[in-house]
């Protein structure tokens, strides 16, 4: 089962990207998305070619945001694709069973077209405003959450679905009591001086039902 924390990362340049990386590593994440937008080929894949030794290093999972041909390239563990990214189905057909693919989902309807077309997890949001995204899909807050996951109960629909947009520590008891399997995070992790100690925290909700 994947980790239920995922870090997606952040930074204006290869430098940034690399530190709040390295960070997150060095304080727990064990599930990297490389986020990089608008950025040259050249520089995506130097910087994926530099993250996916120290994800190894770290024996973290490594995925790809947006870039299907880039995560093949440097054997990534996978991709996270967007409903205007490409098509799940003909990711998987590209990367095969044994690589991961993520689906963003905004609606029961983007979860039931991901899941037919094989994804492995899902993306739901966004949860609440956040800047780290421009142009946001209808925020969805707890009570959006509750009913799409009533209705995958209902259908019958079993993936895992990551909470993701403006989470926060608080977010995460409420998020599990409705049914969520884990969140991705960016801002939070980024942004805090303590990351040690907010990633522990996080898992020890994330994971308070699992017995040891
Ligand atoms: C885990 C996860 N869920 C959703 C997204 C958003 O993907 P997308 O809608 O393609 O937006 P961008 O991240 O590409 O701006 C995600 N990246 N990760
Ligand atoms: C990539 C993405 N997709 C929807 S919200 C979001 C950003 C998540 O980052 P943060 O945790 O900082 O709100
Ligand atoms: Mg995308």
């Amino acid at each position: 089962m994947y980790n239920k924390l995922q870090y997606i990362s952040q930074g204006e340049t290869s430098k940034e990207q690399l530190y709040n990386i390295h960070q997150a590593l060095d304080a727990g994440c064990k599930w990297v998305q490389m986020r990089f937008k608008n950025q040259t080929t050249k520089k995506t894949f130097a910087l994926a070619e530099k993250v996916k030794p120290l994800c190894e290093e770290y024996l973290a999972n490594f995925i790809i945001n947006d870039d299907l041909h880039l995560a093949e390239q440097i054997a990534a563990d996978g991709v996270h694709l967007g409903l205007t990214d490409m098509k799940i189905d003909e990711a998987r057909a590209i990367l095969g069973s044994a690589k991961i693919i993520g689906g963003t989902a905004n609606t029961f309807e983007d979860i039931q077209n991901h899941v037919k077309n094989g994804c492995d997890y899902i993306g739901l949001g966004p949860f609440r405003f956040t800047v780290t995204k421009e142009k946001l899909s209808p925020i969805l807050g707890l009570s959006g959450y509750s009913e799409i996951l009533q209705k995958m109960k209902k259908n019958k629909i079993e993936v895992p679905v990551y909470a993701i947009g403006g989470i926060t520590l608080k977010d995460v008891n409420p998020l599990i009591d409705i049914g969520i399997h884990g969140i991705a995070v960016s801002g939070i992790i980024t942004e805090s001086d303590e990351k040690e100690k907010l990633i522990q925290q996080l898992n020890e909700k994330l994971y308070a039902d699992i017995i040891v």
